[in-house]
């Protein structure tokens, strides 16, 4: 089986090969300061050796968890913001047929649905009525245990799941995934003696869907979770490679490292498969709050090609030349669909016929890739075999090892994320939250 791989040749006209190249010591450096935790945010390595030290007894008991949910469960709700959101749903969507979620569920296959990612009172409305008479679930996920989001929902969540369901039945469907010791979620956890998962401490939010925080769902989803790790396993070994141009992750932080300096100010990660939509939702998680700080970073966006062609190919073509795109491309679709000949050829496409849909997906691909290097806009291509489990969990431990070089050569901590708190303190302070009496007055008195 082969691996996922990265092509840098289309920034070449943008970068020099030797300006590349003199990355190789820099990039070695921040390898072995990876390795030796000798970094900025170094309390927040747990990812590193993640795949290689997680245990099929640990896996076992996941699966277990996930088959009782299953078992009683027309749906599952997966509570949780940020890294304990993105992952799992980056995967799940990844792995889902796109239409079985409107199909009627067969019992044994809960469909999932998320909550607690945003404050939206007509999506928690909306979701308590779906909900209502149906045998359903929750995973509540948060590292912190105190995250407004997620807590507001749960809150709501297992009061309708004890009063449909019962208190005893809850306790067996209502699985908690947080912190050993500290937090709410951990409280409420151990109180009501849900089952729960631990976020190892030095796991960070946006670098833990290989914990039970992505797992768990997952597993949940019937997806195979033993294949996702096996092909993170797997990349471990292959980014850890000291020869700069055979690892991959290592050659991505160098490329986006130098194209930032070169003016690329903002990375445009790019799919045409739209399954991949939130796996680009997780990587924006994981490079916006790892990377941008102390004023500096790549900003990191996404798009849906061949939709978004039809909006932002415009501005992506002519607009201002501070843009690179990363192309995440599936080389064979899991399913073989032709385009069917038509004798009165109304729409003039019979040129077509006999055709995979997929051979004209790859000429959108390769005729956008050549338009946008034409229009000044380097472009990297990671190449993914097949969309399955194995190469999801590579792709996830090459963005997260690349991730890491990449912030320790821009030169900021990629492990912390100070900026967010700042919205939450004001919010609190405007709900009058306890403990924010002072920040509360000041923020009133800006507001006459
Ligand atoms: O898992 P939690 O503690 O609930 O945190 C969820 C998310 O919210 C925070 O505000 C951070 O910005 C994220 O890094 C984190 O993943």
């Amino acid at each position: 089986m082969g691996n996922i791989t990265l092509n840098v040749e289309k920034t070449l006209g943008f970068i020099t090969k030797e300006s590349l190249a003199a990355y190789e010591p820099k990039v070695k450096e921040c390898m072995e300061t990876l390795e030796k935790g000798t970094g900025l945010g170094n309390d927040f390595l747990g990812w590193l050796h993640l795949p290689s030290s997680i245990t099929k007894e640990h896996l076992a008991d996941l699966k277990a968890t996930a088959e009782t949910l299953r078992q009683n469960c027309e749906v599952v709700v997966v509570a949780g913001i940020g890294g304990s959101y993105l992952g799992a749903r980056a995967v799940i969507e990844a792995m889902s047929n796109s239409f079985l979620w409107l199909e009627e569920k067969k019992a044994g296959q809960p469909i999932i649905v998320f909550a607690g990612h945003n404050i939206g009172e007509d999506y928690l409305a909306e979701l308590t009525e779906f909900l209502k008479n149906k045998k359903f679930g929750v995973i509540n996920i948060s590292k912190s245990g105190t995250t407004t989001e997620t807590a507001l929902a749960f809150r709501l969540l297992k009061k309708q799941c004890e009063d449909q369901r019962g208190k005893e039945m809850a306790r067996k469907v209502i699985v908690a995934v947080t912190d050993a010791k500290k937090g709410a979620a951990r409280v409420t956890a151990d109180k009501e003696g849900y089952k729960s998962f631990i976020i190892p401490d030095n796991v960070g939010g946006r670098f833990s869907v290989l914990t039970p925080v992505g797992l768990l769902p997952i597993a949940v989803a019937g997806i195979d979770i033993e294949q996702l790790v096996a092909g993170a396993c797997e990349m471990e070994k292959v980014c850890a490679n000291e020869n700069m141009m055979e690892n991959p992750a290592a050659l991505y932080a160098a490329t986006r490292n130098e194209l930032y300096k070169e003016g690329k100010k903002i990375e445009i990660l790019v799919n045409f498969q739209p399954k991949l939509h939130y796996f680009m939702e997780w990587w924006k998680q994981l490079y916006g709050e790892s990377e941008g700080k102390d004023n500096k970073g790549i900003y990191p966006s996404s798009v849906d090609f061949s939709t978004d062609l039809h909006s932002m190919g415009q501005w992506i073509q002519q607009g201002e030349r501070t843009i690179f795109e990363t192309v995440v491309s599936v080389e064979t679709p899991n399913h073989e669909l032709r385009v069917p000949t038509d004798e009165e050829n109304l729409d003039g496409l019979n040129f077509l016929a006999g055709k995979r849909v997929d051979e004209v997906n790859k000429m959108a691909e390769l005729g956008t890739q050549l338009a946008h290097v034409d229009g000044g806009v380097p472009n990297l291509r990671v190449s993914v075999p097949v969309l399955n489990e194995y190469y999801l969990g590579q792709l996830i431990y090459f963005f997260e090892k690349a991730c890491g070089i990449s912030g320790y050569l821009l030169g900021v901590n990629p492990f912390n994320q100070p900026g967010v708190e700042a919205y939450k303190k004001n919010m609190f302070a405007l709900l009058n939250k306890p403990g924010y009496e002072k920040e509360s007055e000041a923020i009133q008195a800006r507001l006459k």
